[in-house]
């Protein structure tokens, strides 16, 4: 679904990616480890078309996208979650999912049923303002947005953070069900290594823009990614 090869990402003379490959597939979670500041945020926004890359090529369903504004990765099924979630304070919550529908097809303008399964507490607040929510409620509201979208790829930027583990398991669960599904790949950039343990069918870790460890949940050694995400 997802494939990455040998990406190079630069803020002006800054080097944030540094030859970056990272595939991911249908049904299964990818988990992208690492500590602050390594590129992870950077990776998923090259992805999704936020941040122009420097070489490299981003393939999603086999086609090139790298040079796609974000609006056509969108409409070819990213959508990103972004870190810090970015949920529009004005808008209500129903407003704020319908912005999910922009780049959907018009038969699909409609919010998904599974958006309120595993989020009940937006359908209690679909008149309530973005801005008065909870941070955690904010969180599952960025992931119904994106949800909306109909993504075939979903990027998930740290989703756990700051949140209360309540939210968390329900963000776990619901990861879950969506990779039970088996109709989309999921990225899920974390620093809770005891989430991404729990949740990752493959994983990579990153540190100083490159990927230094990879493998499948057979091969994840937990001791060896602890070290990478220590200081
Ligand atoms: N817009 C920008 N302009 C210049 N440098 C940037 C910009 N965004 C990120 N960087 C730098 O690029 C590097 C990678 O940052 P990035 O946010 O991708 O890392 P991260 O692993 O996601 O960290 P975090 O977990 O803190 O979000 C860091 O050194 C950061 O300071």
């Amino acid at each position: 679904m997802l494939s990455v090869q040998n990406v190079n990402l630069y803020y002006g003379a800054a080097q944030a990616l540094r030859g970056v490959s990272l595939s991911a597939t249908i049904g299964r979670v990818t988990c992208l480890l690492g500590r602050n500041g390594v590129g992870k945020t950077s990776l998923l926004r090259a992805i999704s078309g936020m941040q122009s890359i420097g070489s490299g090529t981003i393939q999603v369903d086999g086609q090139e996208v790298s040079r796609l504004p974000p609006y056509e990765r969108a409409r070819r099924g990213v959508a990103l979650v972004p870190q810090g979630r970015e949920i529009f304070p004005l808008l209500t919550v129903k407003e704020n999912l319908e912005t999910g529908f922009a780049p959907v097809s018009r038969e699909h303008k409609k919010i998904p049923d599974e958006v309120f399964e595993l989020f009940p507490v937006l359908q209690s607040m679909l008149k309530r303002r973005g801005g008065d929510l909870s941070g955690g409620q904010q969180q599952q509201l960025a992931i119904g947005r994106a949800l909306t979208m109909r993504p075939k790829l979903l990027l998930l930027d740290e989703p756990t953070e700051g949140i209360q583990p309540s939210v968390i398991k329900d963000i776990g669960r619901a990861i879950t069900f969506l990779r039970q599904r088996g109709d989309m790949a999921i990225v899920l950039v974390e620093q809770y290594l005891d989430f991404a343990h729990e949740l990752a069918d493959d994983f990579a870790v990153m540190d100083r823009g490159e990927v230094v460890l990879s493998g499948t949940r057979e091969t994840f050694d937990v001791e060896a990614v602890r070290k990478h995400m220590t200081v």
